[in-house]
């Protein structure tokens, strides 16, 4: 982008942004948009003041005005503009350690090998404050301005791991909502380090979490989880069939529990794999369920691309992505999100949540036609964490921008938009990315 033209943002707190390309799902307006084009984008000009949108109109019909002609406009050129990004599943406190924990063999079981022995070998508050604050920091800078992070909370490491994220959940205040969700395996719940990692969540403002596998004791375990949960009124955010058996289905036992509890808070089922290789009575089947449970989905789809349908010296044949499709059209919430970051889980990443869209796009085919899908990283997102004034652009809104050069989906996907400007509260921020000798003392 060129930034001289935004020059002018630094000293005023009053302008226009004009000529902006909004995808119209994004927009709340108390106008109806004129015309959009084949891809669902609208032209737009955007007026801010003292870091609010206190107006949008459709630009064609936009007519100068004596009251508008003397504030200072930037013309965006039809470069698109989105409100900031919603990554809803992260994993924070993973992040960065591929250098010194890379995955053996690119499996789902070498990432859990890898995972625990780095975690066992190096974890410690000042290992995971700076992996973690990384992520943040380029997170900020592609323009993301709320995370949820699973954090591993199993034994002595709940109390470094959750005491690392308040410290930066509290220096990061104002610039990234952070929200914590703890990790453990199913069974964990079942002891009684369980029930005191439970009173923990709440304490924190966190939310219930587990990576669940099908076992004999499933139905034990989801019983004990929606207990503790109903009891503490606790949302549930659980890790459900990441992996490609047929046999995997306890997205299908989780909705069962949800209704036989009646259980009221919300609850989000991530990845979900499984259900894309099974049948289509299963999925009809577990689909109704999900929908009657209501359940959201968040698939996780550069994670899955990496880890699913991995066998050595073997062409993978499936994308390892859940029926993203099927679910939004039983009217089933589905949000895209990061995950795992340079770490066993994913090999890459930036916390790019454009690069997690272009990727959903490519993987899920979100583009025949673009719809309302860039909702799923932004305003579907928002309302699944509980922020529903946020992930969207309207009157009354912060004006929490990203604007972008390029002016329809083609040109936003085809290059990585690294020249993007990012507004908070109507003023540009520094995206400078933090430089990856930040972690090299980490990993001598
Ligand atoms: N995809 C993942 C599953 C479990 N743990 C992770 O960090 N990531």
């Amino acid at each position: 982008m060129n930034n001289q033209q935004f020059s002018v943002i630094y000293d005023i707190s009053h302008y226009w942004l004009k000529n902006a390309h909004i995808p119209v799902c994004l927009l709340e307006t108390d106008f109806d948009i004129p015309s959009q084009t084949r891809e669902g984008l609208s032209l737009v000009d955007i007026e801010i003041n003292e870091g609010v949108i206190i107006q949008v109109v459709y630009s064609l019909t936009h007519l100068p005005s004596p009251e508008t002609e003397n504030i200072p406009t930037i013309d965006l050129k039809g470069g698109q503009v989105w409100p900031c990004f919603v990554d809803m599943h992260t994993h924070l406190d993973k992040g960065h350690i591929w250098m010194r924990s890379p995955n053996s063999d690119g499996s789902f079981n070498g990432a859990l090998d890898a995972g625990a022995r780095d975690a066992e070998k190096y974890w410690n508050a000042e290992d995971i404050y700076r992996r973690m604050e990384f992520g943040l920091k380029c997170s900020y800078a592609h323009g993301t301005k709320a995370i949820r992070t699973h954090l591993v909370c199993f034994g002595e490491q709940v109390n470094i791991g959750l005491e690392v994220f308040q410290t930066l959940q509290k220096e990061w205040e104002g610039r990234l909502i952070l929200q914590p969700v703890s990790l453990v395996s199913g069974d964990y719940y079942l002891i009684e380090a369980g029930e005191k990692l439970a009173d923990k969540t709440l304490d924190i403002g966190g939310i219930l979490g587990a990576v669940l596998y099908m076992n004999s004791d499933l139905d034990n375990q989801l019983e004990r989880l929606f207990s503790l949960a109903k009891e503490r009124q606790l949302d549930l955010d659980l890790h459900t069939d990441e992996n490609g058996d047929p046999n995997s289905r306890v997205l299908y036992k989780v909705a069962e529990k949800a209704i036989s509890h009646q259980f009221s808070g919300k609850i989000i089922c991530g990845h979900c794999c499984s259900l894309a290789v099974q049948t289509l009575e299963q999925v009809t089947a577990t689909l109704k369920l999900v929908k009657e449970a209501g359940i959201s989905i968040v698939s996780l789809p550069m994670c899955n691309l990496y880890l699913q349908n991995r066998q050595n010296n073997h062409t993978p044949r499936w994308r390892g992505v859940t029926l993203l499709h099927e679910l939004k059209k039983e009217g089933i919430s589905v949000a895209v999100a990061s995950d795992n970051c340079r770490d066993p889980f994913f090999g890459f990443g930036d916390h790019d949540v454009l690069e997690v869209f272009n990727m959903s796009v490519r993987i899920a085919h979100l583009d025949m036609p673009y719809g309302d899908w860039p909702c799923a990283v932004t305003k579907t997102p928002a309302d699944l964490i509980g922020l529903p004034n946020i992930g969207r652009i309207g009157i009354g809104l912060p004006a929490d921008l990203i604007l972008f050069k390029g002016r329809n989906f083609s040109e936003l996907l085809s290059r990585p938009q690294h020249d993007r400007v990012v507004l908070r509260n109507g003023q540009i921020i520094d995206t400078t990315l933090p430089d990856y000798c930040e972690l090299d003392s980490l990993f001598e």
